[in-house]
């Protein structure tokens, strides 16, 4: 199957703020970061505003759905208070995490088959805001299909488990993950959803992910962030870049 598109580029500046929270100071500003992606070619910005706001504050969502050309992809997990903050500030995308206050990254997707009734208006409202409403999620079937039953326009596919497979050179199991991952991709897509991916991705990492010929795009953070103290995150984005176009180039 040829490529569906284009395949974009989301960076996630959430690390950007964990950096300036470890000092409790203004720098580095996440906002400044956002800018400088934007203008070295990133086709969104991520930020992920937690409950426990360990990184992301509600000044810096502000100051990204004000200062951005790009899209804004605002993830959070599916409360009330969240919702409340994506209707007044109608940020382009709202990704619905699952979010675990003790976790010390997103452990797994979002049960959307479990909550179905109240995702269904959940999403209806920021549907009805403009948003476009994406579900991070497993490739577990039943929650692909539940997204698509409940108006979700796109869904993002959790590569977190694959990325650490893939790190401890656990060869086997990571083809297995990635193989789930591929038909999950085919199966949202088959259903009508735009679909992503991310999580943990890097550059020893991204190729399979990028070659999933569905997939319309990658959201990274972690790496980019670390990466850009060697490179500077226009040289880190570059570099991702490169790599994405050429695991698609094949295609
Ligand atoms: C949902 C997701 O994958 C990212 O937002 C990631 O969670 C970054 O934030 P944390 O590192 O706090 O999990
Ligand atoms: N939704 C995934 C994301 O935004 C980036 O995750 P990571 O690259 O920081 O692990």
């Amino acid at each position: 199957m040829k490529p569906l598109g284009r395949l974009r580029l989301g960076v996630n500046i959430d690390h950007v703020a964990t950096v300036r929270n470890a000092r409790g100071s203004a720098w580095p500003d996440p906002l400044r970061a956002a800018l400088l992606a934007e203008a070295s070619g990133a086709d969104g910005i991520t930020a992920h505003l937690r409950e426990d706001r360990r990184h992301i504050r509600d000044s810096d969502i502000e100051a990204l759905a004000a200062g951005l050309r790009i899209p804004l992809n605002f993830e959070c997990a599916a409360t009330d208070e969240m919702k409340a903050i994506a209707l007044r500030l109608r940020p382009h995308a709202v990704c619905l995490v699952p979010e675990k206050r003790e976790e010390r990254t997103t452990e797994g997707g979002l049960d959307v088959a479990g909550d179905a009734a109240r995702l269904t208006d959940y999403v209806a409202e920021l549907r009805a805001a403009g948003c476009r409403v994406s579900m991070f999620i497993g490739h577990d079937p039943r929650q692909i299909e539940a997204s698509a039953a409940i108006g979700a326009a796109v869904v993002e596919l959790h590569t977190g488990l694959y990325s650490e497979l893939h790190a401890e050179d656990r060869h086997a199991e990571t083809e297995a993950e990635l193989h789930g991952l591929q038909k999950g991709a085919a199966l949202a897509h088959s259903l009508g959803l735009e679909v992503h991916a991310g999580h943990g991705l890097t550059y020893d990492n991204v190729a399979p992910i990028a070659a999933m010929p569905q997939v319309m795009e990658l959201n990274i953070g972690h790496f980019l962030i670390g990466e850009a103290i060697y490179r500077g995150l226009d040289g880190a984005l570059d570099e991702m870049r490169r790599r994405m176009d050429q695991a698609r180039e094949g295609l």
